[in-house]
């Protein structure tokens, strides 16, 4: 990597949803101005929540705000995408930085031609804390600066790891760009299943709360594998190895690997319906 790019690139997001306000709030906290950072987005209350929030140029269209960019951030659906990039006229050798979910480079250069640079990439919500992890992928023969740009504008949500090939990004956003959704599904069986118990909703729901906080934090700086930390918890006959038991019994990791399959491949069809779209 060489140094990384100063924050005076002039970056236009196309989407102004959810996760673009997330990197949106990332890079404004990293000291990036908001006369740097411009967004197409076409709900006009959603634009003005935007203006407001961060103090960025709001336009209806892509076509607006990407001329003068020198990296368009595409933040729209995948099924959004063809109709965002229409009419969109950019200058050569501006970044093209995606976190569309299985839309591959190979469509997005059909859509936006070849004369730019291209990163795609897989964010996820925590971002929103600058507490995500981003999964990124360039092609052979991306210039550095590109890269540089792309890492840099991702780093203001967290960690960032590159993959050598582009279909890995499927993976990882069944990983970790979902992997949000899962983990809140996890709290709420926890609360779910102590209720039942008979505790108070509210006292459930602290405890499954508190404990998962507790436990990821321990994930992130107790300094021990995940493993160890469960054979940690789990007492030789006591009330843990009980629950795990069943729950390998019932095939969790199973479950899991499923799961993880079927966002994979889903990120593959939303890649090809764009493809396939007239
Ligand atoms: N939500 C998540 O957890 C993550 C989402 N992603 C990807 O980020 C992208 C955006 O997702 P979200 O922010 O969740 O969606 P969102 O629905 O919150 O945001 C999309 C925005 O694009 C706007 N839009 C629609 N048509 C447009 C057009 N023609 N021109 C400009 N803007 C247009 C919509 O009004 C909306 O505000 C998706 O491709 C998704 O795969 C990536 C990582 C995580
Ligand atoms: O569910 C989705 O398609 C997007 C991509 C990763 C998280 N949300």
């Amino acid at each position: 990597m060489t140094q990384p790019a100063s924050p005076t690139a002039r970056v236009a997001f196309i989407g102004g949803g959810n996760m673009a306000a997330a990197l949106i709030g990332g890079l404004l906290k990293t000291g990036w101005p908001a006369a740097q950072i411009a967004v197409a987005e076409p709900q006009a209350a959603r634009a003005d929540w935007l203006r407001q929030q961060f103090g960025v140029q709001v336009a209806a269209s892509a076509a607006e705000v990407s001329a003068d960019a020198d990296a368009l951030v595409l933040a729209v659906k995948p099924q959004q995408m063809r109709e965002a990039l229409a009419g969109v006229a950019t200058k050569p050798g501006a970044l093209a930085l995606s976190i569309a979910a299985g839309v591959r480079l190979a469509t997005l250069q059909r859509l936006l031609g070849s004369q730019l640079r291209y990163v795609r990439t897989m964010p996820n919500t925590p971002a929103l804390f600058g507490a995500g992890i981003t999964g990124l992928y360039a092609p052979a023969g991306t210039p550095a600066e590109a890269r540089d740009l792309a890492q840099t504008l991702l780093a203001a949500a967290g960690a960032c790891v590159w993959v050598e090939r582009e279909e890995e990004l499927d993976a990882v956003t069944a990983l970790s760009g979902s992997g949000p959704a899962y983990f809140f599904l996890l709290v709420e069986a926890l609360r779910e299943a102590g209720s039942a118990l008979g505790l108070k909703p509210e006292i459930a729901a602290q405890l499954a709360a508190q404990t998962c906080i507790g436990a990821a934090r321990m994930v992130a700086d107790a300094g021990q594998d995940v493993s160890s930390l469960r054979a940690n918890v789990t007492s030789k006959g006591g009330t843990t190895e009980a629950a795990v038991q069943h729950l390998e019994s019932a095939g969790l990791r199973a479950i899991f690997a499923e799961a993880l399959a079927r966002a994979d491949a889903r990120a593959k069809q939303l890649g090809d319906a764009l493809d396939l779209a007239p």
